[in-house]
């Protein structure tokens, strides 16, 4: 390997998480292929507005920003978390690289369990997979739409504004704020969003040399089980808003998927599970999505209307 070459540019937000969990990549990357990584910090018009953030539609805006930067050559590649990707292809755009995912769990912050949070308790969180599930296990709670990053939303609970807050572990992790988690949701009690907890690398289409070298950090079960995952999310044709829940890990050697939509207010739910091997991984999800659309899925998810694919 040329050690005269040019840094890799890789492509990221400005936020703790964002960086934190890009200079992992970058070291993994150097450490595998030997070439320098600069991270190449990028800021976008979510970060500047909280309210073209909403206007543009979510998370999705951050993604398309920083892919734009991708196709015009400005970075060589950027890091996502895999779950604000969209689920529709990127023209131009190749999804080089699953990392070994992180722990996926959903995480309950604040000075209790949720067993042992008072009734009535508030508990905020923006997601309304999230807030479906709660009020599945706990009915009694109010559950606060809260937005921000996980810093500000961590601040509501030490104020006292909150009793507690939903984040992502992984999140947790990489921006050092272990010490507010009270307790971590198994997926049975809370399934997670599709490919929480992984990332993803992404590079131009035509680039195969480069998606080669950032190949070199992929993770095939990774890749398998968040393609599984986010296929039962893109047939369900639910946004990464939609109260979705999906999770898929390999155990003794089988891709073992499990889906859930849940309705607003908790009371009802589909949930599903399948298995099979790897190489399966898109048709195992796209056929778990249509037994869930079977058995009314749309429905518990609100009037939406399913295109057929
Ligand atoms: N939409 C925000 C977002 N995107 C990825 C993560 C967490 C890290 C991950 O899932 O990889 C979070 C915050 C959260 O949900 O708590």
């Amino acid at each position: 390997m040329s050690t005269d070459r040019a840094p890799l540019r890789l492509g990221t937000r400005k936020s703790l998480m964002a960086t934190t969990q890009s200079q992992l990549v970058a070291d993994a990357l150097s450490q595998r292929t030997g070439l320098a990584v600069e991270l190449v910090g990028v800021t976008t018009q979510g970060d500047v507005s909280k309210a073209l953030l909403a206007q543009m539609g979510g998370t999705g805006v951050f993604v398309s920003e920083l892919r734009d930067r991708v196709l015009s050559g400005e970075v060589d590649f950027a890091v996502h978390s895999l779950k604000d990707l969209p689920t529709g292809a990127a023209e131009g755009i190749t999804l080089a690289a699953t990392p070994r995912r992180d722990d996926p769990r959903d995480a309950l912050c604040g000075p209790a369990k949720l067993a042992d949070l008072p009734r009535g308790a508030r508990v905020g969180t923006g997601s309304p997979r999230r807030v479906a599930q709660l009020l599945a296990l706990r009915p009694d709670l109010e559950v606060v739409p809260i937005r921000g990053n996980a810093d500000t939303r961590l601040g509501k609970v030490t104020s006292g504004e909150l009793d507690a807050v939903v984040l992502a572990y992984a999140g947790l992790t990489r921006i050092g704020r272990l010490e507010a988690v009270a307790e971590v949701f198994e997926t049975e009690q809370m399934l997670p969003a599709p490919g929480q907890g992984s990332l993803a690398l992404e590079c131009r289409s035509d680039r195969p040399e480069l998606a080669g070298l950032l190949g070199t950090v992929d993770d095939a079960a990774t890749r398998a089980a968040v393609l599984a995952e986010r296929t039962v999310l893109a047939v369900l044709e639910a946004g990464c808003s939609a109260p979705v829940g999906a999770y898929a890990a390999e155990r003794e050697q089988e891709l073992h998927l499990t889906a859930n939509v849940v309705s607003s207010d908790g009371t009802r739910q589909i949930r599903l599970s399948a298995r099979g091997h790897r190489d399966e991984a898109e048709r195992l999800g796209r056929d778990l999505a249509h037994r869930m659309l079977g058995l009314g899925a749309d429905q518990l998810m609100g009037e939406r209307t399913i295109e057929p694919r």
